[in-house]
């Protein structure tokens, strides 16, 4: 499950997706109008077996008639001369069908062929009976040697008291090289007897001596006429037609493939737009998300550590470990920015009050919206802390933004501060934030934004760096430097005498609750202090 969420989480595999994407909505199509196609085909075979079968259906009613016509017409004292005649006369009807005979009880008396048999033929047992209630007698493929018909093989259909040879039944319907048809006539018994076409096709297995194994066909259609007394099988084999379309099929799966990028590309959007970080951020942003990383900040005058900033981390649902910079931008957007510090807050109080001893007394650091600047709101956020306030002293930082209004600002400082909180204006000179409102502000301090200690050491803005401390120290405000990263920088600090306390990578990076744990029980002093003092 795991590697599955990675696969949308990870950007790496984005062409792999689309690929797959595509190959699916490609396959899918394609299943489905393989589908279609297939159900087309058997609705054509069907086609052919109806068109075959009307042709049956012509033949049984011209029985039906012709019956009537005898036991109509034919009434003359029976095999008479006068009988012979009417006999004929029916046998002249155009209906295909000439050959009658008087055949009561199944014995063959007198036919349209031969009018003077000397001694009746009996038909012997008919093959089956219809199971309509004209009493109709069939003889499947008998030989009609001894009713006077030599060397002819036919199925006689009797109605007492006359008898009908039924002549040979071709197919008729022409239809493509690869389909086949099967003719037969088949008893309610079930027993079929096979008259035309391909053998074994209507039964579906083919017999033992038939060499032509096509005949077990993958798709077949098989219809029946009244009585179910005939039926016409029609079957192909898909791969056949297949095949037999190759040209169109192989133009078909190209239309496929090329309009399956449209369906793919928008799935694939909507995929990007439910995987995107922002998307999963918001789904899946709840305490138990949440991961709190302590930077600690180094008092210059002691060499102690004298806080930490707690800094947020958010655990993706793969289980990497996202930073602000990535999600930050996300909260301020929603209106949820007080219940994402609660969640920070409520983080961080129950790691250090349970893995910091006891005694420990470390300021603690917080980033807040400014948007937040509230002191009740504030307050009640950080109860823990405030309850808290001889171990954990609580400082927040605030961003200042064009949004903060410096009158209602001051306002909400000033009741920080009666409530033990210290307020600093964070990443001071990368912003908003002047001179001015720093010094129109009753804050503790200014946290001097990270570009300024990281910047080269040539560069325009670490010649500003001794600058921007004079000015802010004129101010009279704590002033904490962030993004120390060399033992150089930090030495400048120290040289300039007004900076209060540093944070960066060259005293820690920001870590887990345990490594600040060790790192606090580890630290020294004069950990940091040039080789000069810390001799001294
Ligand atoms: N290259 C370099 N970087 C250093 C050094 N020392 C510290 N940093 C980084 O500088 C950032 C300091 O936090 P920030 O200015 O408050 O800037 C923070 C803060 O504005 C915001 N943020 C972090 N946690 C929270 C939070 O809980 N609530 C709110 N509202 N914002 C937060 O996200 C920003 C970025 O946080 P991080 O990515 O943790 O980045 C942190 C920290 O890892 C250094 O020596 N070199």
């Amino acid at each position: 499950m795991s590697g599955f969420v990675n696969l949308f989480v990870s950007n790496q595999h984005e062409r792999l997706v689309g690929f797959m994407l595509w190959l699916a909505t490609t396959l899918a199509l394609l299943a489905a109008a393989l589908w279609f196609a297939r159900a087309e085909f058997h609705d054509s075979l069907r086609r052919d077996a109806i068109a075959e079968l009307a042709h049956l259906d012509t033949v049984q009613s011209n029985i039906t008639n012709a019956f009537k016509e005898l036991q109509a017409t034919v009434t003359a004292s029976p095999c008479s001369r006068p009988f012979m005649q009417q006999l004929r006369r029916v046998a002249f009807l155009p209906d295909g069908l000439n050959k009658f005979m008087y055949a009561p009880g199944g014995t063959v008396t007198c036919s349209t062929s031969l009018s003077d048999i000397t001694t009746s033929r009996s038909l012997g047992p008919p093959d089956f009976m219809l199971p309509s209630d004209d009493e109709i007698s069939v003889w499947v493929t008998k030989r009609l040697d001894d009713v006077g018909l030599p060397d002819i093989n036919a199925t006689i259909v009797a109605q007492e008291p006359f008898a009908i040879v039924v002549p040979r039944q071709d197919m008729k319907v022409e239809v493509s090289s690869w389909v086949e048809k099967e003719l037969v006539l088949r008893a309610p018994d079930g027993r079929v007897w096979h008259l035309d076409g391909a053998r074994g096709l209507f039964s579906h297995q083919p017999e033992a001596d038939v060499a032509d194994q096509r005949s077990n066909s993958a798709l077949r259609q098989v219809v029946c006429g009244e009585d179910h007394a005939y039926c016409v099988a029609v079957g192909a084999r898909f791969s056949d037609a297949l095949l037999n379309w190759r040209m169109e099929i192989a133009l078909a799966f190209g239309l496929i493939a090329f309009y399956a990028i449209w369906p793919a590309s928008a799935a694939h959007r909507a995929i990007k737009r439910y995987w995107s970080l922002e998307a999963r951020f918001r789904r899946n942003l709840n305490p138990e998300s949440i991961v709190c990383a302590y930077q600690p900040i180094l008092d210059l005058g002691s060499g102690k550590i004298s806080g930490c900033e707690v800094l947020v981390r958010w655990r993706d649902v793969d289980g990497s470990l996202v930073f602000p910079d990535k999600f930050i931008d996300i909260v301020a957007r929603s209106d949820n920015t007080l219940a994402f510090t609660r969640m920070v807050a409520e983080c961080a109080h129950a790691e250090l009050s349970q893995v910091l001893p006891a005694d420990t007394q470390l300021q603690v650091n917080f980033n807040v919206f400014p948007r937040d600047l509230d002191c009740e709101k504030l307050a009640n956020v950080f109860s823990a802390f405030t309850a808290e306030s001889d171990r954990f002293p609580l400082a927040l930082e605030i961003i200042e933004s064009d949004a903060l209004a410096v009158d209602q600002a001051q306002h909400e400082i000033e009741a920080l501060a009666e409530k033990g909180i210290r307020t600093y204006i964070d990443d001071f000179g990368s912003g908003y934030s002047s001179i001015h409102r720093v010094a129109s502000l009753a804050i503790h301090g200014v946290k001097l934004d990270r570009s300024f200690a990281m910047a080269p050491s040539e560069s325009l803005m670490a010649k500003m760096l001794v600058h921007a401390l004079d000015m802010i120290a004129s101010l009279g405000r704590e002033i904490v430097v962030e993004g120390v990263e060399t033992q150089e920088r930090l030495d400048l600090l120290v040289k300039s005498g007004c900076v209060g306390k540093v944070q960066g990578y060259l005293i820690s990076r920001p870590v887990s609750i345990d490594q600040f744990a060790a790192f606090l029980k580890a630290h020294k002093p004069d950990a940091f202090k040039p080789p000069t003092q810390a001799a001294a």
